[in-house]
């Protein structure tokens, strides 16, 4: 069983918690607590593998500017940044935390970063502040996947979005001969009690 980890990054209500839930149960639930840091496991079939997806979902701090932490950083194989594209402050930031994710990648991933860039809340098109181009340039200069998409409305456009994430992962996974440097043993699970000493969830 392959394991999959991933960390959900982006600003404070850009709809993290509402993109991973409508991947991982295709609902779309209005709020969710914002104060917890939240890890979610998913037994997966994808391309015929059994996988066992992780995916940490951080709780938002206050200020735009923060620094994402280094655990989730060290610890996911992968990313998904979200921002909305009814809010330019929130595009700003994932640009700024794809910047830390290349930085803090430089030295020991030799390949690409799985990351998938989302500008969630497509609904909201009406007060759009990023137009669909910029979020494809963003994601070009940072080799990203991207997608525009509704969490309130679309299950199948997050569906693929994630199911192409984890397929870029199992690629770099294959060929990264040090695979991971946290296996097994230490788990997330230990180190989200480290830091913030909080809970995990299973969907
Ligand atoms: N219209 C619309 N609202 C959405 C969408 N996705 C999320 N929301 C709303 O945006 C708000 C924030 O969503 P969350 O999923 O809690 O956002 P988050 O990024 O996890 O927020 P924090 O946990 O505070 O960082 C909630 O009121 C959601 O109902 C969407 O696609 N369209």
């Amino acid at each position: 069983m392959n394991d999959i980890k991933l960390a959900l990054l982006g600003s404070e209500g850009a709809g993290k918690s509402a993109v991973l839930v409508r991947f991982l149960t295709k609902r779309f639930i209005g709020e969710y607590a914002s104060n917890t840091n939240s890890l979610y496991q998913k037994r997966l079939s994808i391309d015929g593998r059994q996988l066992n997806l992780e995916v940490f979902d951080p709780c938002s701090q206050s200020g735009e500017s923060r620094c994402i932490l280094e655990e989730p950083l060290d610890w996911a194989d992968g990313f998904v940044v979200v921002y909305t594209i009814s809010d330019r402050t929130s595009f700003l930031n994932a640009k700024n935390i794809l910047a830390q994710i290349k930085e803090s990648r430089r030295e020991t991933c030799k390949g690409e970063v799985p990351i998938c860039l989302v500008g969630n809340k497509q609904d909201l098109c009406h007060s759009r502040q990023v137009s669909e181009e910029e979020g494809r340039s963003l994601a070009q200069e940072n080799k990203c996947i991207f997608q525009e998409v509704s969490a309130a409305e679309n299950y199948l456009e997050i569906s693929n979005l994630f199911t192409k994430l984890i397929r870029h992962v199992m690629e770099q996974l294959k060929h990264r001969g040090d695979r991971r440097r946290y296996s097994g043993s230490k788990s997330m699970a230990k180190l989200i009690n480290n830091v913030f000493g909080k809970r995990r969830q299973s969907v």
